[in-house]
């Protein structure tokens, strides 16, 4: 996962993904207290592993059972590396199987809420009561531990809940430390990382910011960068970064689609331009890409034309530049996953990731392609950058392209544009706009019947959306006061042409996402 290896030196622990829902809470877990944590693919090999350099490795959860013909397993030689392993739910079975421990399938699924009894002076446990709340999500579970391993927490139904070899350092639980309902969760999580593995807890975004510009010079070189720099949050970061590695050799391109935001075009470039010391090129490329959306309504198709159409116009500038070999973006976690990876479904191909052409010429540098987007802040505040502009909500590369449901027109772009200028001005207007994450206006192409002035209208639907979140991998509706809403919901009728009713979402992701293509 991502083409630049900066942490070579700094202590990490490595999360194998077996594909569980959860398997990056537990990178996140593990770096909210100090020690760096990095999510890679279950086929890594010893020597990529080896490469990297890693104080534990911890084996995530999924959906496989261990007994299926194809179900994913790891390179074997992994387990004799020496250092500490944990395996969670799918990677205690795994780890139990490869010991030569029995696993079955269950007579009932356990999902939700468990009390455990751990013995006493457990390792892991160390510091918490003998009673505790975890959670538990599995199918199958340890009916015969390996030799050599002790079990160190029962629960009634899963007698071997958690089990442990001292002397190789391998530890298994059979629930789910990284999530919130396990009570004593994140201390079982630290005991491994600090206690066990012995990591000083010391990892700051600052060590980051370092790691990450020493990697960045030496791949880099003598040679050229180009940026996808949006005015976002992410593409700024990485700007910022870049800027700070390698100077002038770094040139950052600002694409206008057509599909940007009210004024964000001029915003952008005023913002970036009056803030940072970087060459900034503009390009105007709406033409190129509406001519290539005409006709198509399937949101798949058009992340994938907007995705590619947006690594063309990177091709054109950089043939002018002469040089370069790098396109970096601001790639985050949250895209990698929902663009679907060797284990996980895809959700929706971000334009980023999953909507690149394939025969792509540039090697990319994605510096934050393992963080998520409350890290990504933190980091930006690091670099010293302004609040107004990490703190922007987020917005996405397709832009108004994916707000306009179904094929996208001029017409409709102009609906959403202007309802949600006005849903932006009264937000902020309120004081609301740092306390919802993310909020726009998107047009399901729906048309009702209504009456304005004695006249009978037949006309759009505009669609309110609004969520609070932390990292936008779930998230709830915002509960915006009535009376902001009633002002949102004149002003758009009034003020916008073609609609005459407004629609509030009150949906949380999951199950609905948070744009609605
Ligand atoms: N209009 C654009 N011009 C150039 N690059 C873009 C544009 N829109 C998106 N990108 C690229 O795609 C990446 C992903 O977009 P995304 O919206 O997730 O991030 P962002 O715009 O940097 O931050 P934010 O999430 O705050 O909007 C960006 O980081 C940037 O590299
Ligand atoms: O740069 C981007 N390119 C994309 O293709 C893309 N699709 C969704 N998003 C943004 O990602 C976050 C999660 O969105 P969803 O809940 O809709 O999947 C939300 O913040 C979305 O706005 C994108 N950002
Ligand atoms: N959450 C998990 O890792 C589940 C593991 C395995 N699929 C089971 O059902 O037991
Ligand atoms: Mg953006």
């Amino acid at each position: 996962m991502g083409s630049i290896k900066p942490m070579q030196d700094v202590e990490k622990i490595i999360v194998l993904d077996f594909g569980s829902q959860y398997n990056q809470l537990i990178t996140r877990r593990i770096r909210e207290f100090g020690v760096y944590s990095e999510l890679h693919e279950h086929t890594i090999t010893l020597e990529e592993m080896k490469a990297l350099n890693p104080t534990g490795i911890i084996l995530s959860g999924g959906p496989n059972s261990v007994y299926d013909e194809d179900a994913f397993r790891c390179d074997e030689r992994l387990f004799d590396m020496g250092i500490p392993v944990l395996g969670i739910c799918y990677g205690m079975q795994l780890l139990s199987t490869h010991f030569g421990g029995r696993v079955e399938g269950a007579t009932n699924r356990e999902y939700g809420k468990a009390s455990i009894n751990v013995i006493d002076n457990a390792p892991l446990f160390n510091g918490t009561p003998n009673d505790q709340v975890v959670w538990m999500s599995h199918g199958d579970k340890v009916v015969e531990a390996p030799a050599g391993f002790a079990i160190t927490a029962t629960s009634p139904s899963c007698p071997i809940t958690a089990i442990a070899d001292e002397a190789r350092r391998i530890y298994a639980v059979q629930f789910h430390p990284e999530v919130r309902h396990s009570v004593y969760g994140n201390e079982l999580l630290r005991q491994f990382a600090i206690d066990i593995c012995g990591c000083k807890g010391d990892w700051t975004m600052e060590n980051f910011v370092d790691a990450q510009v020493a990697a960045i010079r030496e791949k880099v070189g003598d040679k050229k960068v180009l940026l996808a720099l949006s005015g976002g949050v992410d593409s700024s970061v990485v700007g910022v970064l870049i800027h700070r590695a390698i100077g002038d050799q770094l040139t950052c391109i600002f694409v206008d689609h057509g599909l940007l935001r009210k004024d964000e075009g001029t915003q952008v470039m005023e913002t970036l331009y009056g803030d940072f010391n970087m060459n900034i090129i503009k390009v105007d490329a709406k033409e190129r890409f509406m001519s290539k959306l005409a006709g198509v309504s399937d949101p798949e198709k058009k992340r994938k034309i907007i995705g590619n159409e947006f690594i063309y116009v990177f091709d054109d500038e950089a043939t002018k530049l002469d040089g370069v070999d790098f396109l970096a973006q601001g790639t985050l976690y949250t895209d990698v996953i929902e663009s679907g990876t060797a284990t996980a479904q895809t959700i929706k191909s971000h334009h980023n990731v999953g909507g690149l052409p394939e025969d792509m010429q540039f090697e990319l540098i994605e510096p934050l392609n393992t963080l998520f987007k409350d890290e990504v802040r933190a980091l930006g505040i690091e670099l010293g950058m302004p609040e107004k502009l990490v703190w922007r909500q987020p917005f996405p590369g397709p832009g108004l392209g994916i707000r306009v449901l179904g094929e996208v027109t001029e017409d409709k772009l102009e609906i959403v544009r202007e309802s949600d200028a006005i849903l932006r001005y009264e937000i902020a207007k309120a004081g609301l706009d740092r306390d919802i994450w993310q909020y726009f206006t998107c047009l399901p192409n729906v048309l009702s019947v209504g009456v304005m002035g004695d006249e009978r209208t037949y006309d759009h639907t505009v669609v309110v959306r609004a969520v609070t979140s932390i990292d936008g991998m779930t998230g709830d509706w915002a509960r915006i006061p009535y009376e902001v809403l009633e002002v949102i919901s004149q002003r758009i009728v009034n003020e916008v042409a073609h609609v005459n009713r407004v629609a509030y979402d009150i949906t949380s992701k999951p199950p609905a996402t948070i744009e609605w293509e």
